[in-house]
């Protein structure tokens, strides 16, 4: 007798709603698939965007009490939340920020209650949500804000993983934030989770000096000798594979990457720009270091492509892919 493993049962939120991530949940909802998608959202904005769209979505509110069912063409769980006001494809609103972070937190504390197996998140716009007086940096801080834990954000595409030593920081900060407790704690969580999450026995984890030529022997910066150097050598000792610090216009070539597992970026345009470059649309960013799977796309709110149908759905369907391996391996 065999016994069928459960649904996985995936919580995704569509993010800011004047942007593209509500037409990407309704194209989604368009397939079968091998999980249940419960999409955290208005029901109203989606069954107008389903209209815009021209595709069919048959809406169906979502009971935690009721076993999980995989997803089916043209039908959609929905976990709803009020927006404050009608929403116009691509016109931001500071009206429905609160609506946005609500919708997150619902979605995080899902799976903090073991509700979800995973979250997947759609694109917020981080400026209306300031702009509405509330404090948000972006998804990675404000989940590890409610679930605890240092997130360390990954983003990955087939033949390339850069994880970021910081995340959302002005530029003039990040060298104050380069420092060396932040690094222990990251290279600890990455090193960790590439062998727990991502089965790799022992990564070999390529990390980038903050400066140009990596500081050129302390001539151009000296946070290369002074932090990343003494931080790597003593997980060295500790038998991780670690290699640098190494200038990041070097690194991000064939010869280095050929073998690595991961490069660890000290900032967000350090090390995006390029895995964007090598596979927008087909990477997701992960959040390393929290007590639950979060995955999201690898693009943001494309305010102008919002109800034209355009929208690229490979990010998303690869961050789902992403979370539903994760959540069941
Ligand atoms: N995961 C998240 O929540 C993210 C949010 N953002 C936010 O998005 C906002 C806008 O950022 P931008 O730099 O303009 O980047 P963007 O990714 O929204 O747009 C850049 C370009 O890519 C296109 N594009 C983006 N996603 C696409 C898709 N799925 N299919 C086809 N074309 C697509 C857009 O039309 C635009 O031409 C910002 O407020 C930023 O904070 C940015 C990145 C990730
Ligand atoms: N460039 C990636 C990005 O900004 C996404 O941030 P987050 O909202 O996932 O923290």
């Amino acid at each position: 007798m065999t016994t069928r493993l459960p649904v996985p049962r995936i919580a995704l939120t569509p993010g800011e709603p004047a942007g593209i991530g509500p037409d990407l949940c309704i194209q989604l909802a368009q397939q079968d698939l091998p999980c249940e998608i419960i999409v955290i959202a208005s029901p109203q904005l989606l069954e107008e965007r389903a209209g815009q769209l021209g595709l069919p979505l048959q809406i169906t509110e979502f009971d935690s009490a009721m076993p999980a069912t995989a997803q089916t063409a043209g039908r959609l769980t929905v976990l709803p939340v009020e927006l404050a006001e009608p929403v116009r494809c691509g016109q931001l609103n500071a009206a429905n920020s609160r609506y946005v972070l609500k919708t997150i937190t619902k979605a995080t504390k899902g799976c903090m209650d073991a509700v979800f197996d995973a979250m997947v998140t759609g694109p917020v716009h981080k400026g209306i949500i300031n702009d509405a007086g509330l404090p948000f940096s972006g998804h990675t801080e404000f989940i590890a804000g409610i679930t605890g834990g240092h997130p360390v954000m990954m983003l990955a595409t087939p033949g390339l993983r850069v994880a970021l030593a910081t995340t959302h920081l002005p530029l003039s900060e990040v060298s104050q934030a380069i420092t060396h407790t932040r690094l222990r704690t990251v290279i600890r969580i990455l090193d960790h989770e590439l062998r727990s999450r991502f089965g790799i026995a022992h990564p070999k984890i390529l990390v980038c000096g903050l400066n140009p030529h990596a500081g050129e022997n302390g001539h151009l910066g000296r946070e290369e000798i002074d932090i990343i150097e003494p931080v790597l050598d003593t997980f060295r000792k500790q038998g991780l594979n670690l290699h640098g610090p190494l200038p990041a216009d070097t690194l991000f070539t064939e010869k280095y990457l050929a073998t690595a597992d991961a490069v660890l970026a000290m900032y967000h345009d350090q090390g995006l720009p390029v895995l964007k470059h090598m596979g927008f649309g087909q990477a997701v960013n992960i959040t390393l270091g929290l007590p639950i799977i979060r995955t999201s796309v690898d693009h943001g709110t494309a305010l102008d492509l919002a109800g034209s149908g355009k929208a690229d759905l490979g990010s998303l369907q690869f961050a789902l892919q992403t979370a539903l391996t994760m959540a069941t391996q």
